[in-house]
């Protein structure tokens, strides 16, 4: 788990918007191995997507070879709602941007077939190769997507109802009139978000700072789903001050620390590599070992045989396709990481300055450092030394 820690919104949408661009380009997508990108809507991405946008009009990224899935859709309101996430994702990122409307991907939360349409998008998702990085934001019960409080934390795309709670917090973008937010929504599951090779998470605000603690400091727990992310190899949740208000101090000066340390010793994110999630359909295996090699492997020649193990025994089983009934998770390919496998790591766009060894005491000839840090500062020679 990575928790980054901003001062405030901006910074903290800054960071996530920069992260987004550096890992699309270092993927290099092209149209035959696209980069899969989930959305979220809310009002925390929008700082996101404002920066995609001013970043694609300046030539930073291209979003020619993206497909992207969003979260979720209100159900029985038409796509043309001023309130409904077709509206909004195209109000503020679609339309700016160079995303091919084929590779627009939003629940039809008015489908004849709602649960049909909850299937085929769980096969939509596989069809493209999966999901390479989730972007998602929390409610303040610390839902993510619309997998309120008690949703199974095997759940996938489904019809949902939604929390007394959800409909009070989003009714302030129906006038305020409870009457007026729609009660359902179709919503990916906490499956299907832990599946991404990649989650990252804005959460800003003291109204979510006890969603943060419960997620963070609690255990895996299907009230606060966001809690699920635990079980993820690879989570980044970005948030600003606000949100640590309920976290011990010394969980933020630690994950502070991490943040600083790991990036002067060269331990950042670990990335998901193509060792890691498997070959795609599509992707012949000359192609897998290319994106390896563009991933800058640390130990190329451990990489490269866990990549060519992994080839050889990568006929996966095509997954059976999941009911609602009977949701059948496929096999979590993120889990079968090869041990010999070496991360592969991101490049931190930003840091903060909180480093954790400014707190160590020096070292000075004689000391038994670990008894410094206890405050016993026993002599080299009471030891025996
Ligand atoms: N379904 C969405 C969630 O995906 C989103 O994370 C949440 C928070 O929205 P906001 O960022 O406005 O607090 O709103 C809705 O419930």
């Amino acid at each position: 788990m990575r928790l980054i820690i901003r001062d405030d919104p901006a910074s903290a949408a800054s960071f996530i918007a920069k992260y987004i661009i550096d890992r699309i380009n270092a993927f290099a997508p092209t149209s035959e191995h696209p980069f899969v990108l989930g959305l979220p809507t809310g009002s925390s991405p929008i700082g996101i997507y404002k920066i995609l946008v001013e970043k694609y009009k300046a030539g930073e990224i291209s979003f020619e070879n993206v497909v992207t899935f969003n979260m979720d859709e209100y159900i029985g309101i038409p796509r043309e709602h001023p309130e409904s996430y077709h509206t909004f994702m195209y109000k503020h990122f679609f339309s700016h941007v160079n995303v091919h409307p084929s590779n627009i991907n939003i629940l039809n939360g008015n489908a004849a077939d709602l649960e049909a349409e909850c299937v085929a998008y769980e096969r939509k998702i596989k069809s493209v190769g999966g999901i390479d990085l989730f972007l998602g934001g929390i409610g303040p019960d610390g839902h993510i997507a619309f997998n309120e409080p008690g949703s199974s934390l095997a759940s996938r795309t489904r019809v949902k109802t939604l929390a007394y709670d959800t409909i009070i917090a989003n009714s302030r973008f129906f006038g305020n009139d409870l009457d007026k937010v729609p009660k359902m929504a179709l919503t990916v599951g906490v499956q299907t978000v832990l599946e991404a090779r990649e989650v990252v998470i804005i959460i800003t605000g003291a109204h979510k700072a006890l969603a943060l603690q419960r997620c963070i400091e609690g255990g895996v727990n299907h009230m606060w789903t966001l809690s699920s992310l635990q079980l993820h190899p690879h989570p980044m949740i970005v948030v600003d001050e606000d949100a640590t208000l309920e976290l011990q101090v010394k969980t933020v000066k630690y994950f502070k620390s991490i943040e600083q340390v790991a990036a002067s010793q060269g331990f950042e994110q670990i990335l998901p590599s193509a060792a890691r999630t498997g070959p795609r359909h599509n992707t012949a295996p000359s192609d897998a070992a290319q994106i390896a090699a563009k991933t800058k492997p640390q130990q190329p020649s451990l990489q490269t045989k866990a990549l060519s193990e992994l080839q050889t025994q990568s006929s996966l089983p095509e997954p059976n396709s999941p009911s609602i009934l009977s949701p059948k998770p496929t096999t979590n390919m993120l889990l079968n990481a090869p041990a010999t496998e070496y991360p592969v790591r991101s490049h931190t766009p930003e840091l903060v300055m909180d480093n954790m060894s400014s707190r160590i005491p020096e070292f000075r000839e004689g000391d038994v450092p670990f008894d410094r840090l206890e405050g016993r500062g026993l002599a080299a020679s009471q030891v025996g030394a």
